[in-house]
């Protein structure tokens, strides 16, 4: 008697993983849509397990897109295509039949860079060239994911479908998947369609580089909030790939909490312990590369405070119907970090937990198997041989002019494994927030830290603010760039409604509304060196954080905002000049504010709330008292 494997199949694809029939009944609509638009030669179902993670790194190792760092425990490195290497702004869309509820009615003339908008017909022209048949050749895998804990209330579900083992491996450390995720659609729940290709059907029409397909000519992400949809086409790499992250947790999500009342950020969650034991927790919204990792796993260089992680990137946060407390989860399960300037010194918890199960993209590696990346100096001996991002081989402090790493190279690893993961990470219902932190890259005229005097005004704070532009964007040199909220690449909706949806919370007088604050820990005095040394000592500046959200009289008022009495931030061994550090130079302030209003109005027009354009007006009144 023959026992044929019965092969499962979808019209005429067969499911080489899985059992299709099985999935809820809307899933299955969904995929075989996905699955006669793509013409895949199989069909994956993802289970997230172990077993299955070894497998498909093994494929990838013997396709040669990955290689192990045979220095440390299952950690590989990845080289992509040289043209896929960030986040693709001027590629990125969103898509609704209202132009206007996706970007606001910025002035005539006038550049808008807060979200771009394609109709729904022009869209599906583009889409039309893309997507039919872009899997043929492939296996299109089935990756049915949680952003948050599986099962929280404040966890939302999506399942992304892609062409991409690079994207399943990775998708596995930065979410959850695993086919619980399944139970929790069995009633037909919402879930989030994600659709990815790295856009090369086979036989590829041209060479592949480094075994990293891709197709940049054609790459687009988009983004339909309404159906709660994202489609991604032609990148393998980071946020245009892993839809979990800036697709779903920022730009989806962020419409889904206008529309819930809750708010998705661009932030991280931290907790520090005083010296007496106190426990705050605080979130803060830095621009992409300006060291949200290193401050979320801050060791601190005073003694008696505990530093814990609850995330580095991505805060989904609500007002507790019952408390009126800020609840705050990191929807992620794992870090995707900057991996340039990352050490021993600037932050060893990242290091430490990158040192088993993590994937490297775009560093260097050095012969006897190790990661290398600019900043990883001091613990490479001089004259080891590195093998850089491109290839090239080299003794390090040969050339100072090569690069080991691309200045956006990544690692990717899971959360559970920092050494300061604060035990209730995962909680299910958030960790109650204190006070929320915007910040930036200000090189001139901006003090260590302001409080806010009020909501609104921490509302405008936000809005307000500015960065010296780093290697996650397309833009290249140094300028100050506005990044209103750290979200101005990452809003699914009219910035000036999301200005307003963060004003409207202070309507609710049951919600404990968090003190909010802006810090900034890159002024440079006249020789361009940094006034104030950052990483560890930065901790100086939270205890007075929390010192002041105990309502402690340890600030003064200023035409910008509160800010620390001299002598209220512990500066014991640090050699700062105080006053240059805290100053505010009228001048600059006053040509500051009118150049905040004036992009601010260009970009938003009649959509900036009047609140915002009130707390501008008395920001410049304050600042012309003698
Ligand atoms: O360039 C990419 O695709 C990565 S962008 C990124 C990744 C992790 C966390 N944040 C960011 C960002 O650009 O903010
Ligand atoms: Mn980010």
């Amino acid at each position: 008697e023959v026992h044929y494997l019965t092969i499962e199949k979808v019209g005429n694809v067969p499911v080489t993983k899985g059992n299709f029939q099985s999935l809820p009944a809307h899933v299955q609509t969904w995929l075989a849509q996905m699955i006669q638009l793509c013409t895949p030669k199989a069909v994956y179902i993802s289970d997230g397990s172990q077993e299955e993670a070894t497998i498909v790194t093994k494929k990838l190792v013997d396709y040669g897109q990955l290689s192990p760092l045979t220095k440390y425990e299952n950690c590989h490195i990845c080289r992509t295509d040289p043209r896929d290497v960030a986040r693709v702004e001027s590629k990125t869309f969103i898509v609704t039949n209202d132009k206007h509820s996706s970007v606001p009615h910025s002035r005539e003339g006038a550049k808008c860079v807060l979200g771009l908008w394609m109709s729904p017909q022009d869209i599906s022209k583009e889409l039309d060239t893309r997507f039919p048949g872009c899997m043929t050749g492939r296996t299109l895998m089935v990756i049915p994911f949680s952003m948050g804990p599986v099962g929280s209330p404040l966890s939302k579900i999506g399942v992304q479908v892609t062409d991409s083992y690079y994207v399943l491996l990775s998708m596995r450390v930065m979410t959850r998947v695993s086919p619980d995720i399944w139970r929790h659609l069995a009633h037909g729940e919402e879930f989030v369609r994600c659709l990815h290709s790295v856009g090369v059907p086979l036989p590829a029409a041209q060479p592949i580089v480094n075994n990293w397909p891709c197709n940049p000519e054609k790459t687009m992400i988009v983004h339909f909030p309404d159906p709660r949809k994202v489609m991604s086409f032609g990148s393998g790499y980071g946020g245009n790939s892993l839809l979990g992250k800036k697709c779903f947790a920022l730009r989806i999500a962020g419409r889904i909490a206008k529309d819930e009342g809750w708010l998705a950020e661009h932030m991280l969650i931290m907790s520090i312990t005083n010296p007496k034991g106190e426990e705050k927790f605080i979130a803060a919204a830095f621009p992409s590369a300006c060291g949200k990792t290193n401050l979320a796993m801050l060791t601190p260089t005073i003694p008696g405070y505990t530093v814990r992680c609850v995330g580095d990137d991505i805060a989904w946060m609500r007002f507790d119907k019952k408390t009126g407390e800020l609840r705050a989860i990191n929807p992620e399960a794992g870090f995707f970090g900057v991996a340039p300037g990352t050490n021993m010194k600037t932050n060893p918890n990242a290091i430490l937990t990158c040192l088993k199960n993590s994937i490297f993209t775009n560093v260097g590696e050095t012969a006897d198997g190790g990661f290398y990346w600019e900043g990883l100096e001091e613990e490479t001996p001089a004259g080891t041989e590195v093998t850089s991002w491109t290839g090239e081989k080299y003794k390090l402090g040969e050339d100072k002019t090569k690069k080991s790493s691309h200045p956006n190279a990544r690692f990717c690893c899971p959360a559970r494994q920092c050494p300061i993961i604060h035990s209730r990470w995962e909680d299910p219902a958030g960790v109650p927030i204190s006070a929320i932190i915007f910040g930036g890259r200000r090189p001139e005229g901006v003090p260590l830290v302001i409080e806010a005097f009020d909501w609104k005004h921490g509302v405008f704070l936000a809005s307000q603010l500015k960065s010296e532009s780093t290697a996650a964007a397309e833009f290249t040199g140094k300028q100050i760039m506005h990044d209103p909220f750290a979200m101005r690449p990452f809003v699914g909706y009219n910035f000036g409604h999301y200005i307003q949806h963060w004003l409207d919370f202070e309507k609710d007088p049951d919600n404990k509304l968090p003190k909010i604050f802006h810090v900034n820990w890159f002024r440079l005095d006249e020789n361009n060196k940094f006034l104030w040394p950052g990483y560890g000592d930065n901790i100086r500046v939270l205890d007075w954080i929390i010192r002041r959200v105990n309502n402690e009289d340890v600030a003064d008022v200023s035409p910008v905002g509160l800010l620390p009495k001299k002598g209220s931030i512990n500066l014991d061994g640090l050699n700062v000049d105080w006053d240059k550090l805290i100053s505010i130079p009228k001048d600059y302030w006053a040509s500051d504010i009118d150049e905040t209003l004036k992009w601010l109005d260009e970009q938003l027009g009649d959509d900036l709330p009047q609140d915002i354009r009130k707390e501008i007006q008395k920001q410049k009144d304050r600042l012309s008292q003698p």
